[in-house]
């Protein structure tokens, strides 16, 4: 089975997380990092870096891999990667898919307002760990979960794996 890849960014500072309100499509009305499909002739660092663009206007060099997302069942049949980012360079914009785009301190993250998968691995991000996941969904509810934290080198064999 052919899954759809997505990405996911999360810009860091200090102890605060950059998350977006998504107004449209998938996941509207829930907080999240910035992402979506990456498209054909594409890489998936091509992807994420388009996708950050879009939606906050933030231009990014360097984006570090810290997790793959499986999600099984409902909503969604996909692979997540999840990247962070120190480093960014523009205006920060809201846009027609994130609005608004706010810095949440660490511990002040709006997980009730989040996919409840979220307060799962979230913790493993916002320490750069990294990540495995296998996430399955029935209906909104999970209702099986696999998380591992990996290193850096093992992220990028399963990453290879899968391109
Ligand atoms: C189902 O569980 C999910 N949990 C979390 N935390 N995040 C998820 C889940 N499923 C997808 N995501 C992320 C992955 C992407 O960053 C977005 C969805 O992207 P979207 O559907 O908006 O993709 P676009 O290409 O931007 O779509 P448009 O066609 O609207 O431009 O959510």
């Amino acid at each position: 089975m052919k899954r759809k890849v997505y990405t996911l960014i999360f810009v860091k500072k200090h102890n605060e997380v950059l998350l977006g309100l998504k107004v449209r499509g998938f996941g509207v009305g829930l907080w999240n990092g910035f992402g979506g499909k990456v498209e054909t002739g594409e890489s998936i660092h091509e992807g994420a870096k388009r996708e950050l663009k879009e939606e906050s206007n933030l231009n990014v060099n360097s984006l570090e891999h810290v997790g793959i997302i499986t999600y099984e069942g409902d909503p969604c049949q996909s692979v997540v990667h999840v990247f962070t980012t120190y480093n960014t360079a523009g205006q920060l914009k809201v846009s027609e898919e994130m609005n608004p785009i706010t810095w949440y301190k660490f511990n002040d993250i709006p997980y009730q307002k989040m996919w409840p998968d979220a307060k799962l691995w979230y913790p493993y991000m916002l320490q750069d760990k990294y990540f495995v996941a296998v996430i399955k969904y029935i209906g909104a509810k999970i209702s099986e979960t696999f998380i591992t934290p990996c290193d850096a080198n093992k992220i990028q064999t399963v990453f290879k794996s899968m391109v």
